[in-house]
Order: structure tokens, then sequence, then C-alpha cells
């Protein structure tokens, strides 16, 4: 019997919806996860609350754990034990912890002696572990890049780390559909990397905030899968939730072979494909926000300022403040061109380099090399460049770089040749820039401070950042090299049927949903009770001093710069909070001017911050952490990255969106004169320190119940663990190639299945072609 006939979707609604465990009358979603990234940085206090709380790793076949923030991307040949290789004292404790962790909670894990260790986002791809149409998290900003699969795959904080291990779903709500249509060909000496910091230059870091973006039209179509990983790689610093290509044969052709991929000439094969193809987005689906870019506007691009929207064409030169239109962009101008020490006026290729860094998760794949070997083949880096650094994204990525005597084309002309890891992309280990060095790097963020503190990072592809160590300045790549075709292009097409009958009824649904409870369970059982919780202390009232802050995109690496994040703790952040602009460069002594280091903002409580995107960028927890240390419970801003908003819930702070400038403009004058200000989040309104109101403000009824209620996320799912066993059972009937057994049959267990009717039908109550044999 047909269904009713359902509204064209987005692939964004489609893999959204096939995922929903639970759905509140709110409209929060129990949302389940497929695969599950861990590295060093973001895990080791998930893994101490899991211990504290007795609970387990709920689907150890779906998470997979690898290091590379930390390590030291000197030659291994020696490499004995982490213990001993890695030098510094945090970097070698945060690696070492991972290591004890993934042991006792027995996950696969990539280590420095694993040929297949790297970059979190590279590996995954590589393995086949990322698959379209599946939900992918990482405690890391850039898991953004397996959205180039048709995956929806977003960053998420330490405890939504915690709550993926214990329950391997999150609790989040539905993003708006943004769709960005790049139509057109590509001009000479213009890869992925430009177009998506020529997007950036359009849509600005927060234009993607609260939305999904979908990339379609016939340039990204044109694009291999590694080109547009890149692309969805930075859809982060768009601000957006997550970045989405819809797969089609390119991305199978990508898949075909991997290791955890589905065998090729398996019967789950045809059928993941058909699932896949019919993912893309209906004809006539409904997108929020819309962008259109003709590809013959984009030009090799490069960034100027600290911020990934300060992008200008190669062919351009370094703005000022006069050509911007609002104060905040002035003031934001003035501020970045300061920092990169730069004049307005002056040609972008007369900028001198000292350092060119060639790698990163946005640029570190095989493709990324051969494009830049290209462009130094036969010829030396400028004298002027200090250091120029190739760092392939992964162990098996410079294999393979190796074979094609790629290493030799980049030794000879200058280059090093690194192991793989982050490296000088945040300068974690250290690959670092000194203060004042200038450099050209094909990374994704250019913050103050990113790669080392004082240091100046321009942003561009690696065919530019190729040139540029070979002329010293910044240059433009098509004076150094004809167009060449793009390197993974033209490979051979399969015939599939993308097709997707609906039928049967819904009692078929139905009959999954009631599969009987004691069908062998794959999953480690939790030890804890349901519905235990860890709880939290609750937020109802907040009363005190507002630090007011006017600066436009302060990112978390602002926040809390990088140094500080080799802690395998949550605590004593305090003192590193805005680290670079509360002391004096260099030292340990105090800068007057900082607002948090005058009275009486010294105890401030609250921050009222009226320059919009405030905690943008990276994933890290710690940046509430240190908020939270210093004293800070509540941030009031116009607008926050996503990311951020919600690590502050999950540790019992409250973010305020205030988008009425005038409102915000009142409780900014009560926190300039030092007066006190009360947030009451049981009433919704925030009052100056008579009693008067100020503002009203918007919270999510779920969010503000767990706050004044001093509720944990990871208890209140645990109470809801059938439906997620349900979703477990359905799930090994309709995507059978999604339990990992490639990895359980590594430690010699096995493959995972759980026993499941065969009833192929997904969420949106369609069924899957090619029925299988059970
Ligand atoms: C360390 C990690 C939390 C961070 C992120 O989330 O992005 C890092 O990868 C970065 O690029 O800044
Ligand atoms: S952005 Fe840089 S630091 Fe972050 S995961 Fe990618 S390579 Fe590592």
């Amino acid at each position: 019997m047909p269904s009713a006939v359902k509204p064209p979707q987005t692939l964004y609604d489609k893999v959204f919806e096939d995922h929903i465990v639970e759905e509140q009358a709110d409209s929060t979603i129990l949302l389940y996860i497929d695969r599950h990234l861990v590295h060093e940085v973001t895990s080791p206090q998930a893994f101490e609350g899991l211990r504290n709380a007795g609970r387990k790793v709920r689907r150890p076949d779906c998470t997979l754990a690898t290091v590379d923030h930390n390590i030291p991307t000197a030659s291994r040949k020696n490499l004995t034990t982490t213990e001993k290789f890695i030098e510094e004292t945090d970097s070698r404790l945060q690696c070492m912890t991972l290591e004890e962790n993934v042991k006792a909670f027995d996950l696969t894990y990539f280590g420095l002696d694993d040929k297949r260790q790297g970059i979190v986002h590279i590996i995954g791809p590589e393995q086949g572990f990322t698959l379209p149409g599946t939900t992918v998290v990482c405690g890391d900003s850039h898991t953004s890049t397996h959205g180039a699969f048709g995956a929806l795959a977003f960053g998420i904080g330490t405890s939504e780390v915690e709550h993926v291990l214990a329950t391997q779903t999150i609790i989040t709500k539905k993003s708006k559909n943004m769709k960005v249509q790049v139509d057109g060909e590509l001009g000479p000496g213009v890869s992925s990397k430009d177009i998506i910091l020529h997007v950036i230059g359009i849509i600005g870091t927060a234009g993607g905030t609260g939305a999904v973006i979908e990339f379609c039209g016939s340039a990204i179509r044109g694009l291999s899968m590694e080109a547009r990983m890149s692309i969805c790689n930075m859809s982060i610093e768009g601000g957006a939730r997550a970045g989405m290509v819809a797969p089609d044969q390119i991305t199978i052709d990508y898949l075909k072979g991997r290791p955890l991929a589905p065998k090729v000439d398996s019967p789950e094969w045809k059928k993941a494909c058909n699932y896949w193809l019919g993912l893309k987005s209906d004809e006539g689906a409904n997108f929020d926000i819309e962008v259109n870019i003709d590809a013959k506007d984009i030009a090799p691009t490069v960034s100027w300022g600290t911020s990934p929207q300060d992008v200008i064409p190669i062919t351009g030169v370094v703005p000022g403040p006069d050509d911007f239109q609002d104060d905040v962009k002035k003031d934001a101008c003035k501020r970045a061109l300061k920092y990169m020490g730069l004049t307005a006026g002056t040609p972008m290729q007369e900028i001198p380099l000292d350092k060119v860094f060639i790698g990163s998760c946005t640029n570190a794949r095989i493709e990324d090399l051969r494009g830049a070997a290209r462009i130094v083949q036969g010829k030396k880096v400028a004298s002027n460049i200090k250091r120029a650094m190739i760092v392939p994204g992964s162990g098996l990525v410079k294999r393979q770089a190796e074979a094609e005597g790629l290493d030799k084309i980049f030794t000879d002309a200058g280059f090093e040749w690194r192991e793989a890891g982050c490296s000088m992309c945040l300068g974690m280990n250290p690959d670092i820039l000194s203060p004042g060095e200038r450099c050209a790097s094909t990374s994704n963020r250019n913050f103050e401070g990113r790669q080392g503190a004082g240091g100046r990072t321009h942003l561009m592809s690696p065919v530019m950042a190729a040139a540029a160590a070979i002329v010293g300045n910044l240059a433009d790549v098509r004076k150094l090299a004809p167009p060449s075709a793009d390197p993974a292009k033209g490979s051979p097409k399969i015939e599939l049927d993308a097709h997707m009958e609906e039928v049967g009824s819904d009692e078929d649904i139905d009959k999954i949903m009631d599969l009987p409870a004691d069908s062998q369970s794959h999953t480690a059982s939790n030890s804890s009770t349901k519905g235990a919780s860890a709880g939290m202390p609750k937020f109802e009232t907040l009363r005190g001093y507002a630090a007011p802050m006017d600066i436009a995109n302060i990112d978390t690496d602002a926040i809390i710069p990088k140094q500080f994040l080799k802690t395998i703790k949550r605590s004593g952040l305090g003192s590193a909070l805005f680290h670079a602009w509360r002391y004096q460069a260099g030292s340990d002594e105090e800068d007057p001017s900082f607002v948090l280091n005058q009275e009486p903002y010294r105890n401030s409580k609250i921050l009222v911050c009226t320059g919009p995107n405030f905690g943008c960028g990276s994933s890290r927890e710690h940046a509430p952490w240190a908020l939270l240390d210093f004293g800070i419970k509540c941030v009031i801003a116009p607008s926050f990255g996503d990311i951020f908003f919600n690590n502050t819930f999950k540790n019992g702070m409250l973010p305020l969106r205030i988008t009425d400038t005038a409102a915000l403009n009142r409780i900014a004058e009560q926190a300039k004169a030092g007066k006190e200000i009360e947030v009451d989040l049981v009433n919704q309104v925030i009052r100056d320190s008579e009693g008067n109101e100020l503002s009203k403000f918007d919270v999510e009824e779920f969010r503000k119940h767990c706050l004044v209620n001093g509720l944990d996320d990871i208890g209140l799912t645990m109470s809801s663990v059938d439906k997620i066993e349900t979703h477990e059972r359905k799930r090994t009937a309709v995507w059978p190639w999604l339990d990992g057994s490639g990895y359980l049959a590594k430690h010699g267990r096995g493959p995972v299945k759980i026993e499941a009717k065969p009833v192929p039908k997904t969420n949106r109550g369609e069924e899957i072609k090619e029925p299988l044999e059970w």
C-alpha cells in the first residue's frame, strides 16, 4: 500500500531523518551516530568521564582512534615507543593517555608505528570508515570534511565525545538547509581550495551559522573526492554545522576496494550503492538559504587578514578600513592589518614570506602533493624562505607519494619531507612559526597566533603555496606553470540503479520497531543503571559584573590558545583564558588594557560581546572550561559558533543570542558602566542592577530544562537505551554494511551482526532495491 506523498527532501533531510532515534515534542532529536573518530586532544576527559561513571564504549566497532595533533613530524626511523619518541611532556602525556584508553576500552587505534596513522580527517575516508549517508562525528571541528561523501559529519566537544562513546547518539536539533551552487568551468590554476576561500569571502565566517551547506552545481560535480573534501573541510570556516556533497559515481569509484567499505562483489555493495545514489536532494527540495556562484569569477585566492573571510584574488592589493562599510568590519580590518604587519594598498604579490607549509586536513592528500610537485619540479625554493615543509596527511599518503617519486622532487627543490600529522596547521607540536614570521599555508585557519604566537598566516591552495615557495613572495601560480588536468578525473563508470521504490506498508516498520528486545546484541553493555545522571550545578538566576567586548569573530583559538589544550583535565584553565590578549607578548605580565585585567571585570560572571560570531572555529571544549574556571557562566552575543554554543550548555553555562541591536547595546552600556546585571533563566529576562528589564531572550525548551534542573545529557539518554537498541536492530536490517565487522575481525572476534528481520526500509519508509538473501 503506497504511503502518503512526502514533500521533496534535501540530501541533509534524508540523512538526518534516517538517523532519528527519538524526537521530543520541542523537536529535540536523539540522533544515531554511525562513525566516531577519536584523537588525543579532545578525548582524555571524555574517557575519564566514562570511567568515573563505570560506562563502556557502546560501539567499539564504529569507533576509530589515532594520534595526530601533538605528535612530532620528525623521522620515525628510531621510533620505539611513544613515550620515548615524544619529547614534550604534555604532548607525550596526551598521546600516552589515548594509548591507555584505546587498550582499556578495546578500540581500533592507528598509533605512531602504524602506516595508517594520520590526521583523523584523512584516515577516515582513506580506510572507507567514512561512508555515504552515515553520521560521522569527532571531537574536532573539521569533521565537516567527511560530508564530501554525502555523510552528515560534524565536530563535537569533549562532553559530546563522552556522550557518543557511551550511547552512540547525540542530542541535537535539525539545522537549516543551505545550498551553495557553483556552476561552470574553473579557470587555470584554480582549485577546490580557491572555491571554498571564495565562498567564505562571500558568505563570511558566520554565513552558514545554524545551517548545513550542500555544495552542488557543475563545478562541484566535476571535482574529485579529495577536492570535494577540501571544500567540505572548510565549511566550518563559513560557520556551517556541516558541508555535504551528494554521493555520485565519483564517490562510489573512490570507495571501491577501501578496506572498510563493503566488498565490491558482495551483495551489500550494490545495495549500498543504490542507497547512496538515492540520497541526492529531490527535485524542488526547499533550501532556506541559496548562494549561486559562477566558477569563472573565482581566481587563485589568498587570505590577507586574520579571519578566513579576509580573502582576495592574488592579483589584488591589501584592502584597508575604507573598503568596508560598517564600523565593526572597519575595526576588524585595522586590527588585522596591524597583526599581519601589512599596509593597505600593497599588491599581494609583493608580500615576502618566511615559511611555507603544505599539509593539514584540508590539503595533505595525494592529489594535493601531486599538484604541488608539478609546480616545484626542477626548481628551487627561494633563498629568503627559511623553511618549506611538506607534511603528508597520513602514512599511506606518504608512501604513495614516495612510490611516485614526489618526495624526491620536493627534497631536491629544498623542501623538508615530514611524517604525517597536523604539524604547523596549529602548532601543537614543535612545528611552529616564530613571532612575526609570515607563512604561506595550505591549512584552514589564519587566526591570530594560529601557527605560533605572533605568526602570520596566508591561506591558499597547494599549487599556490608551492608557487610561493619558489618565488619567495605570495605568488600567482598561473605565472609559473601551465594548467594541468585534475589528477583524479576520468575514473571508469559503473552502472547502478539509483531508483528507490517505496513498497510495503507502514506495518513493516512497526515490525522492526517491535523486534524482541532479546535479539542478539553486539553492543558492550553499560554497567550504569538507566537514567543515572552525574548531574550538573543548576542554573536559574545569575547576577554579576559583565565584561564588555566589542570584537567580531572571537574564535576559540583566541579564547584559549593551542598550548593549553595539552591537558588531560577540565580544570585549571582560567589563567589561560584569552591568553594572548591578557598578557604582554612573551611574558606573564598582564596587559592593563585588556578588559578582564581591569576592575570590576576581574570578577566578571558574564561576558557581553557586541561583535557577531563569538566562539567560532575549533571545537575545543577547553574554551568554555576556561571561561567557567575564570568565573564566567554566561556569554551574551548577537551570534555564536555552533559547536561553542553547544559546548557551553554541556557545562552548565548559558550562551544568549541577542539579535536586537538596541537591546544588546542597553546591556553593553550597563556592562561598560561597571554595573551588575541579572540573567534570569527561569523567566527568560535580563535586568539591570535595579531590576529594570534590559531584554528578553529565547532559549530552547530542552536546554533550559536541563540547565534549570542540573541534568546531564548522558544520564538522560541512558534512559532511552531501548530506543537506541531498536534503532540498531533496524540499522542492521536496512544498512547491514554499517556494523563495523572490519574492526572486530582485526580484534579476532569475527563480524558484528545483529539478528533482525529482513524488512529493509529506511526511516523515510523507503525500500532499498536489491534485497539481500538473509
Ligand atoms: C584540537 C581541536 C579541538 C581543533 C578543532 O576542533 O578544530 C583543531 O583540530 C583545530 O584545527 O583547531
Ligand atoms: S585543522 Fe589542522 S589541527 Fe585541526 S584537525 Fe585539521 S590538520 Fe589537525
